[in-house]
This record gives structure tokens, sequence and C-alpha cells, in this order.
């Protein structure tokens, strides 16, 4: 099942112009500088923009040359950066909201265990007003959920949070991102917020796609601008065992075993590391006698120039996923490294990411 889509917004200082396809499955993520049309994009796939265009969300048309099918009709979940509840309402209002109005056929029978998921059962009684940023966000995202959508949107549901609710959400977002049955857009600032919970990224710049990647291809571009302000990063998909009782976490991935340190509350399961291109050495062969545990096979697909004598390599390990690295030039010149070479990924540090 395909997400197809087009539209053409024209505002006065502004034109949106955008026409992709993807996968109507997992959280893509749409990233981009300020006033680039993120929210504008959302806003017409959700019918908020009267613009010409279509939408087609597997065999469902929302909208073509004939059809527009009106916002309220339209089955989709709408979250945005600060969260709008009916501050006269209860939380447990505010949750049913759109729940009450659905047919019984449609109505999620697991709101209980739902409302419990978010930390929402102690607080159902209070009113809105006087929830907390994370609280109320937590009751946005499970009103968006109660109305059993077909499509997620998420307008940069973190943004507006301090650092102590962003940490209480994330966890939350993670396990929609990978349980959600439905794709989800999600419009974000934070590169680390596409690391954690996007499968694809849009990205976009002057109202335009500029590419639409799975997350690989958007963090192997050497010239992304997911990392034009931050450090460049690499992500490794795979799965997390319990520690071990040296402190050791074993995480496998198709590129092979990678030892992480430090523990991992959530316990075993599939997880991402995430592995900056400055802890990544390599060498031509695997290296003994040293601290770096981790050493993967690598093939190297390209080498481009960051900074002055830096360059930043993609490297692509077994099974296919690519993680960068950062080297000098002049140990590029030294080890002889060209596209194609083979080598050893010397990986000094990997972040999990869940
Ligand atoms: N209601 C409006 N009327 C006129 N222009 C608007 C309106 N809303 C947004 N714009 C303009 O449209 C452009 C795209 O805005 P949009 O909010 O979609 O960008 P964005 O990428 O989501 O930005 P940000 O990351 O800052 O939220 C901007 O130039 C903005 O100033």
């Amino acid at each position: 099942m395909t997400i197809k889509a087009a539209f053409h917004v024209q505002r006065k200082q502004f034109q949106l112009d955008v026409d992709f396809e993807l996968p109507a499955r997992g959280v893509t993520a749409l990233f981009g500088p300020s006033g680039c049309g993120k929210t504008t994009l959302l806003r017409a796939m959700a019918g908020l923009e009267r613009c010409r265009g279509r939408f087609w969300l597997g065999q469902q048309c929302w909208q073509d040359e004939q059809i527009f099918v009106p916002t309220y009709k339209r089955r989709l979940g709408y979250v945005f950066q600060e969260a709008s509840l009916f501050p006269h309402l209860s939380v447990q209002k505010n949750l049913e909201y759109g729940w009450r109005r659905l047919p019984a056929a449609l109505q999620r029978d697991d709101k209980e265990q739902l409302i419990e998921w978010l930390g929402l059962t102690a607080l159902l009684q209070q009113g809105a007003a006087q929830l907390s940023g994370g609280q109320r966000q937590r009751v946005a995202i499970g009103r968006a959920l109660l109305t059993s959508p077909e499509l997620l949107l998420l307008d940069e549901p973190l943004s507006a949070l301090d650092n102590r609710a962003k940490q209480e959400i994330m966890p939350l977002l993670e396990h929609l991102s990978e349980h959600a049955k439905v794709p989800i857009f999600y419009v974000t600032h934070a590169p680390v917020e596409v690391e954690r919970l996007a499968n694809r990224v849009l990205l976009m710049d002057q109202g335009r796609i500029t590419h639409n990647d799975s997350l690989q291809q958007a963090l192997a571009r050497p010239d992304t601008p997911l990392y034009r302000y931050e450090e460049v990063a690499g992500i490794i998909e795979g799965r997390i065992a319990d520690s071990l009782p040296d402190g050791r976490l074993p995480f496998d991935s198709d590129a092979g075993r990678l030892w992480l340190a430090g523990n991992n509350p959530a316990g075993a399961g599939p997880a991402r590391v995430r592995i900056l291109a400055s802890d990544v050495s390599l060498a031509l062969a695997p290296v003994h006698n040293i601290s770096i545990v981790n050493q993967l096979p690598a093939t190297v697909l390209s080498i481009t120039p960051a900074a002055a004598g830096i360059v930043l390599l993609r490297l692509k390990l077994s099974g296919g996923q690519q993680i960068p690295a950062q080297l000098s030039a002049y140990s590029v010149t030294q080890l002889n490294l060209a596209v194609g070479s083979e080598c050893y990924a010397l990986i000094k540090a990997a972040a999990l990411l869940h």
C-alpha cells in the first residue's frame, strides 16, 4: 500500500509544490529549515489547505481534481506543537472527544490499556487546564489515537516541551513508531528525533521536497541537511540483548555484533545505535591488542572532503547498512583508501537509541 500525494499551495510570499509517493507504513520525518513548508504540507494532507492537488492513502482518494474529502471525514489524527485541549473539560472528556463520535465498530476496544500506557489513568478526572506540557501532549496523542486514525500527523510534538518532558514522551513515540499500524508523518527540526523515530525522511527546502529517502539513505548523504549544524552520525538497526554480568551489552545486526557499554533498562528487543563519524577509525585488517572491541568489515562507498584536511567516508557494512567515518585526508592517502576498498571499521563508541 502506498501514499501518493501532490499539492500546490500558492501564498503571497510562499509556494508549496510537492509530488511524492512512499510506502503507507512506518514513520516519515519531514525535515527542513524553518519556513520551508512542513506544516503547510501536513495541513494539506489533513484537508486544512484548500489547494490544487491529489492525495491517495492506499485505495482511498481524499483529494483529486473532482474529489475533496473534508477534514472531519478523513480518518486522521493530528497532534500539534502545543496540545490544543479543551481547557474546561477533564482529561477523560478530552480523550473521549473524538472517540464518542465514532461509530461503535470503529471505537477501539483497548481504550483503558491505551490510557494506562500513556500514564493518564490517575489524571482522568483532572481539568485539562491544570496539566503540565508533557501531560497535555500525552492527552493529545491519546485523543488522536482513540479516533482509530488511518493516518497520524505529528507536528513537532516535542518542540514546546522542556527536556524532562521530552524524555518522558520520547519512549512513547518510539513505541508508537514501532507498533502503530498506520502511517505517521512527523515534523521535526531535531536530527536525533529523526534518527530515533523515522523509517523514511522527506527533506524539504523552500516549498519543495528535495529528497524522498529511506532513513539510511538520508543519513548517508554527505551533504545531508540533517547534519548541517551537528556532527555527522549514522544508525545501525538491530537487536539488543540483556546486559552481561561484566557490564557489556551485546547488540546484533546484519553487520555483525557490537559490544556496547552501559545498561539497558528497556530490556532485550529491537533497537538502534547511533555512531558518530568521529568515533569511527579504519584499518585494512582486524587489529589485535587494541582497546577498540568493535571491528566490523566494511566497504568504502564514497569519500567526500568535509573540511580542511578532513574527509568523510561512507562505509557499507555487511548486510548493507551504512555508517560514516571521519578521517584525516592524510590517513586516507596513507591507507590508500578509495571507493571500493575493503577495510575494517573500528568503532570507538556507539550509543543505544532505544
Ligand atoms: N496562514 C498563513 N498565511 C500566509 N503565509 C503563511 C501562513 N502560514 C504559513 N505561512 C508562510 O508559509 C511558509 C511555510 O510555512 P510553514 O509553517 O509550512 O513552514 P514550516 O517549515 O512548518 O516552518 P517551521 O519549521 O518554522 O514551523 C512560511 O513562509 C510562512 O511564513
